[in-house]
């Protein structure tokens, strides 16, 4: 898995070493420059804040006790259908107060993906997301570049390695849950994540004094099969489009928002939706959050589960999971638009 982001065969343009320098050098009196500037957000209007909705909470310790598992697995399946969002708990680690040359030792290289840097930049002309990350591939663990792997902070790597481990029990745990509520075969569903493939991608958003004229992260879905958010920082941000609105996550302390990504909806055939978010900027605060990412063996095909196909009709395509991953980072960050031309007879 690890080594097929050594070999993206996609060719990033470079932008400003870091976003945290810029926003450092316009702090007191300067613009934010145009490559970051999103006239769009104004323009596409409607955003509802969290009263509007209310996201489900699937409370994990419910979800692994005998008494309250099936009614618990029932607001998780509820939550995948509807909402592809939803919330539990875990904890996190830190790397991006380091002076910029520290961070630097782990940089992108050209035509990479993984360590410190940016992605989906294509062109001089496209805009920025003013957001710098860190992005490394955790699992399977023979497969990780360490030379990626901060070894500042001391623990950094350690802290990773916990998390990695703890967040990839979840996923499981989750998955078994999920094919009771979809009705297939529990080892089935396990066996297509067999090796659990995980990437982390730690984002390090910078305050602007002009929040509202810039994008921390383009409108997207995730290209895996689940992503657990975890809001290092407790500084808000995320937005997800529902029914064509965009609505502002609030996320509880310590909580994960956990939402379903392109490869889990064309596994359950449509069932479960990848849903399209994005991330704002807070005027004063910065705001770290750390996405990992749960994937297939990706050396393999990816379409709807067969046992979903005895009571339907295929409605994405099968895809080789390489071709769909390179494909998902050629694509850039454009919405649903990738999912979408996956999709059979539309
Ligand atoms: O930081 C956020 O709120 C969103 C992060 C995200 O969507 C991602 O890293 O894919
Ligand atoms: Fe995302």
């Amino acid at each position: 898995m690890a080594e097929i982001f050594d070999q993206m065969e996609v060719e990033f343009v470079d932008q400003d070493v870091s976003v945290q320098v810029v926003a450092d050098t316009i702090r007191n009196n300067g613009e934010v420059p145009e490559r970051y500037v999103r006239s769009e957000i104004k323009a596409e209007g409607v955003i509802v804040d969290a009263e509007g909705y209310n996201l489900p909470i699937v409370d994990m310790s419910r979800l692994l006790s005998p008494e309250f598992s099936d009614e618990e697995a029932v607001k998780l399946g509820s939550a995948c259908e509807n909402w592809g969002f939803f919330q539990v708990r875990d904890d996190i680690t830190e790397f991006f107060s380091l002076p910029l040359e520290e961070k630097l030792a782990v940089a992108i290289q050209p035509n990479g993906v993984q360590g410190f840097g940016h992605h989906f930049v294509f062109s001089k002309e496209q805009k920025l997301d003013w957001v710098d990350l860190l992005f490394l591939a955790t699992r399977p663990v023979e497969e990780r570049s360490l030379d990626f792997w901060p070894t500042k902070p001391s623990t950094f790597r350690d802290t990773l390695d916990k998390y990695s481990l703890e967040m990839a029990n979840v996923s499981r745990q989750l998955l078994k849950y999920m094919a009771n509520s979809l009705g297939v075969d529990q080892d089935t569903l396990l066996d297509t994540f067999k090796g659990q493939p995980q990437s982390v991608r730690i984002n390090y958003y910078p305050p602007c004094f002009q929040a509202d004229k810039v994008l921390g992260l383009s409108p997207h879905t995730d290209g895996v099969g689940m992503t657990f958010l975890l809001h290092v920082n407790d500084v808000q941000g995320l937005q997800i489009k529902k029914d064509g609105k965009w609505f502002s996550v609030e996320s509880m302390p310590g909580a994960l928002v956990v939402n379903i990504g392109d490869v889990l909806e064309i596994l359950t055939n449509g069932k479960y939706k990848s849903i399209e978010h994005r991330a704002v900027v807070n005027p004063d605060k910065e705001r770290i959050t750390i996405a990992a990412f749960h994937s297939l063996n990706l050396f393999c095909t990816i379409g709807p589960l067969k046992d979903l196909l005895k009571v339907g009709e295929a409605r994405y395509k099968d895809i080789d999971g390489v071709e769909f991953t390179k494909g998902y980072f050629a694509a850039k960050l454009e919405g649903r638009r990738y999912l979408e031309s996956l999709k059979l007879g539309e």
